[in-house]
């Protein structure tokens, strides 16, 4: 072998050194960019160039690195989500692999920690589940309670005045511990991770899960029953002491072809209906989404304007915000709040206070004339004021001390924090109040938040006066 001297390069040493660069380093592809996800409702509809095209919520959060797949040239994953079976079947390409320093991601794991069983190998099996399960989700709910049944005319959506091209819907109420519903459940839980912000999967062995379904029932043809899943919720009923249960929201979810046609609306007073025909104490929902909250709030507020003492509890706020100047800060609707209504409201609807106060919102707004600028103005005051209670806490006005109610997953009415407020105590130990740029950056972001609060009441109370027109006319 020979020695090389140190310092001492042959001609050929030199060239190599010089072909030995740095190679770039992989830099991946975001799942977000090379996956799309389509939902199929038959084995024609797989591949086929105008199949419905889904977008989830983030496919990044399912991948490590910054949500990247590394190691791929050209990647493109299709995945093909059944609406018949809830099986899945992934269609990969690429036109090469290689390690450019961050390895060559796995792809089945990943996938799988999305889907689950429910992922199929066999492109063959997945088509053929078109029809061999056609029948799946119609005898899963064969065992459930139907909670709501609704026969409406395929043509209008409305309901059914002739038996021809009509269909039915129900919500089917189910608890999640039986077999063939926990299976399915398992079927729909990818689908709960795809279009749910933040879901996580939920303890199905617990008894005290249940799961809403709601249908869609349709004689084809040949005279045969087609039954197949729009959506669902799953509901956990929680211990109250002493002696009652909370039912709490975990998971709503309306497929993305059939949202905005009511199934939502029909989820939810499902939901109700059982918690006043079980006496349950009162429903909640587990951080709704902002369309949730919205949705809710319509569902509810239609709810309390068809209840009886609704109209008495607010006359007296209306003719208040009517006549009085309410420009200076006063706390009107903190002092004004019907609690007998409140309470009321959820032993009768099972409406909790939080979602009370909501509705509220949108009763007192849709009670106003909204040309009458001086009540208009009284009524975004008191709003601004309430905020600036809810945010600052129980006791705006004192120094030092603050109570501060704080959200969490069990019970929003119950959770405070108190603390002393660093704006208020000086280095020198002594009370001092916020100084004046402070004070007008926070007014400027409680305007923001009060327009913003207005702008969720209006759209709220529009769909309500909608829908009150359309069940009049
Ligand atoms: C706790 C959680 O799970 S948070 C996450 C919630 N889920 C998601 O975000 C997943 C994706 N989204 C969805 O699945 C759906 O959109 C849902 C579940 C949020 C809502 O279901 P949908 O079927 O889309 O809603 P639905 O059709 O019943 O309501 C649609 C409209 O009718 C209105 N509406 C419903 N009921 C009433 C009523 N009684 N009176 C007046 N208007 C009503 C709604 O306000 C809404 O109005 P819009 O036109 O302003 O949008």
């Amino acid at each position: 072998m020979a020695l090389k001297k140190k310092g001492e390069q042959s001609s050929e040493d030199s060239k190599k050194r010089k072909r030995v660069g740095f190679a770039k380093i992989d830099a991946g592809i975001e799942a977000n960019e090379c996956i799309k996800v389509f939902l199929v409702s038959s084995a024609e509809e797989v591949g086929a160039e105008n199949s419905l095209c889904v977008n989830p919520v983030d496919l990044n959060q399912f991948f490590d690195e910054e949500g990247k797949i590394y190691g791929f040239k050209d990647l493109k994953i299709k995945i093909w989500l059944s609406s018949i079976s809830f099986l899945a079947y992934a269609d990969i390409t690429f036109e090469s692999t290689s390690d450019g320093g961050k390895g060559i991601t796995d792809l089945k794991p990943k996938l799988q920690n999305i889907f689950g069983e429910s992922l199929l190998d066999n492109r063959e099996e997945f088509l053929q589940s078109f029809t061999t399960e056609r029948d799946y989700v119609g005898s899963v709910v064969s065992s459930g309670e139907v909670i709501c049944s609704e026969t409406l005319n395929t043509h209008n959506d409305k309901p059914n005045t002739s038996d021809s091209g009509s269909y039915t819907i129900e919500v089917i109420r189910m608890e999640l511990r039986s077999m063939p519903i926990a299976l399915l459940y398992s079927r729909l839980m990818p689908l709960a991770f795809l279009f749910i912000d933040g879901s996580s999967p939920i303890d199905i062995s617990d008894p005290r899960w249940e799961i809403y379904l709601v249908i869609k029932k349709m004689i084809d043809f040949s005279g045969e029953t087609n039954i197949c899943a729009l959506g669902f919720a799953t509901v956990y009923r929680f211990y109250r002491y002493p002696e009652s249960w909370r039912l709490r929201i975990s998971q709503i979810l309306v497929l993305p072809a059939y949202q905005g046609q009511g199934h939502g609306r029909r989820l939810l007073e499902s939901i109700n209906t059982v918690s006043i025909s079980k006496n349950i104490y009162d429903v909640t929902a587990e951080e709704p989404s902002d369309y949730l909250k919205h949705v809710r709030d319509c569902v509810d507020t239609m709810r309390l304007l068809s209840f009886e003492p609704t109209t008495p509890a607010l006359e007296p706020i209306v003719s208040q915000l009517k006549q009085t100047n309410l420009s200076k800060r006063i706390s009107k609707f903190r002092l004004n709040l019907p609690s007998a209504l409140i309470e009321s409201a959820r032993d009768k609807l099972k409406i909790n206070k939080k979602q009370f106060l909501r509705c509220w919102d949108a009763l007192i707004y849709l009670s106003l004339d909204q040309g009458d600028h001086k009540s208009m103005e009284n009524y975004r005051n008191c709003v601004l004021d309430r905020m600036r209670t809810d945010v600052l806490g129980k006791d705006v006005g004192t120094v030092g001390k603050r109570l501060i109610e704080v959200p969490n997953n069990y019970d929003h009415e119950f959770t405070f924090v108190v603390f002393r407020s660093r704006a208020f105590e000086g280095s020198d130990g002594l009370e001092k109040v916020a100084n004046g740029e402070d004070q007008a950056s926070q007014e400027e972001q409680f305007i923001r938040l009060v327009d913003e609060r207005l702008k969720e009441i209006a759209g709220v109370a529009s769909k309500v006066s909608m829908h009150r027109r359309s069940c009049a006319a």
